[in-house]
């Protein structure tokens, strides 16, 4: 059985109070993850702050960008071992994992180690009181110990998409992984020792949220920032926790996304985008589509060919060939899931394709798998269209105008992602201008270059990271004034 331990100042951890880490696919058991208790949240946040001060925090910003490029060609070396324990947490098909969350674990590395390098600081010349000249630049410091707290859903890649930057700009971390998903976390720690990054750098603690290592982390008095992919309720407890010590937050939460498919769109491009942000990941995408606004002219020809496409992505386990569409990640988040499914019923709508679980064989029937769902006839007003479900499953409604859909797309809480399908170019930038959320595709969904700004607007999340934007997060902006 595996062990999966913290890592404690380059060292492996284990403690005597451990869980269980299930396997998506069939529910077996898989590993047995030490869970960290106060105790070790501390020696983990002491840990981080002894390699601030030392050889860490002396080293050069070369030096550190070097180290940080060995750590991504060391992911890469090890790509089968990565993949293999991403998809054993996850259940995620081969494809998917091997083409998105281990590459994307790799380069967030090396593009954030990239930009510190070459990002260049503002200076200012001013005129003094007395006719002469003084000089500001600006400095940035790293923040510190950075508290990294992680989901589920795209565990590796999500987690480095903050220890990369974090890193890069000279900080350490201490990163909780989630309860369902401790594998590549502690995988990284082999690599970050492999490599020599100093130990203390990086951290893992491993445990649940409340009265656990989660809330041990973001509640302890020497982590200085913390930046969290998750929930927006969990947010909110984070964001009381980081109230004491008046400590910066990044949060990338919820959402709630809608697409807009004109009935001009390329429709088999339109359809073939949609499914993906639908469906991709069973559903457990943070940027996914769950709201779907078709142009009246197209209505009944798209969820009809969403439908196809839908009822096309055979549910399996990762290494089978064919395989479209996994299981969700755990028999509580299914629940979760099912009791929409039957909400979506119950308030009045028609089920296009989908509703229930799929007829599994064997020791895959004790997996936590759902079919992908399509509902149409729904109000506005209705659970499964107001409320997160992150599940494979979308409710399409049709849409006259433009101004229509923007108001349709806006009537949310939460602004993470818009999709937008549209051959007039004047129309998608006017679409994409009104719509209130941190990223509008147009024509596209989840493509992402690293070096621009991510995150959400509304209830979906609080600043942005990627490409510089990580680095106001990351860092202390501090000015330097010398009179000359
Ligand atoms: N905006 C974004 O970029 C993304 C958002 N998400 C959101 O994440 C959710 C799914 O992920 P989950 O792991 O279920 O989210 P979650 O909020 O339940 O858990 C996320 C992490 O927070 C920890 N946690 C829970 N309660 C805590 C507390 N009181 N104090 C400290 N830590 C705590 C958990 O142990 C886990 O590590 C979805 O709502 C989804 O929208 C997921 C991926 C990306
Ligand atoms: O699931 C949410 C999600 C997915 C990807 C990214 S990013 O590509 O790292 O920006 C962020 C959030």
């Amino acid at each position: 059985m595996k062990q999966f331990m913290n890592f404690i100042g380059g060292e492996f951890v284990a403690t005597t109070k451990t869980f269980d880490n299930r396997a998506p696919v069939d529910n077996r058991v898989i590993g047995k993850v030490h869970e960290a208790g106060r105790g070790e949240v501390d020696a983990a946040v002491r840990a981080a702050r002894a390699a601030l001060n030392g050889e860490w925090g002396r080293m050069s910003v070369a030096r550190r960008v070097e180290l940080l490029h060995a750590v991504a060609d060391e992911i890469n070396r090890r790509f089968d071992d990565f993949l293999a324990a991403e998809m054993a947490d996850t259940g995620k098909p081969h494809a998917l994992a091997s083409h998105v969350d281990i590459p994307r674990g790799a380069a967030n590395f090396k593009v954030f180690a990239d930009i510190v390098k070459n990002v260049p600081t503002e200076s200012f010349e001013m005129a003094t009181p007395d006719g002469g000249q003084a000089l500001n630049y600006a400095v940035r410091s790293p923040l510190g110990v950075i508290g990294v707290v992680c989901p589920w859903n795209l565990p590796l890649l999500l987690m480095t998409w903050k220890v990369g930057p974090a890193l890069a700009c000279g900080n350490t971390v201490v990163v909780k992984p989630s309860e369902e998903t401790p594998a590549t976390a502690t995988l990284l720690g082999e690599v970050m020792n492999a490599v020599g990054i100093p130990p203390g750098v990086y951290n893992v603690v491993h445990g649940f949220g409340p009265d656990s290592a989660g809330e041990f982390l973001t509640t302890h008095p020497g982590v200085d920032g913390i930046t969290f992919t998750g929930e927006t309720r969990t947010g909110e407890a984070i964001m009381g926790a980081a109230a004491k010590g008046v400590r910066p937050v990044s949060f990338e939460l919820g959402g709630k996304n809608a697409g807009i498919v004109f009935a001009d769109a390329d429709f088999d491009k339109a359809v073939a985008g949609m499914t993906r942000s639908a469906f991709e990941n069973c559903g457990q995408v943070c940027l996914g589509t769950e709201r779907v606004y078709v142009q009246r002219p197209i209505f009944d020809k798209f969820v009809a060919a969403l439908k196809a496409r839908a009822e096309a992505l055979k549910p399996g386990p990762s290494e089978e060939a064919g395989v479209g569409i996994g299981p969700l990640i755990s028999r509580e988040h299914q629940q979760k899931v099912l009791s929409y499914y039957a909400k979506a019923v119950k308030e009045g709508a028609t089920v296009v394709t989908g509703g229930g679980v799929p007829s599994m064989s064997g020791v895959l029937a004790e997996g936590h798998w759902v079919q992908p769902t399509i509902w149409t006839g729904l109000p506005e007003t209705a659970s499964v269209i107001r409320e997160e479900i992150f599940g494979p499953c979308c409710h399409i409604a049709p849409f006259d105008t433009e101004e229509e859909a923007i108001a349709l797309a806006n009537a949310t809480d939460y602004g993470l992602a818009t999709t937008v399908w549209t051959e007039n170019l004047g129309r998608a930038h006017r679409v994409a201008k009104q719509v209130q959320v941190g990223i509008c595709w147009v024509n596209s969904w989840f493509l992402r270059d690293l070096r621009t700004a991510f995150g959400g607007a509304k209830s979906s999340g609080i600043g942005r990271e990627g490409g510089v934007h990580s680095l106001e997060f990351y860092t202390e902006l501090r000015n330097v004034c010398i009179k000359l």
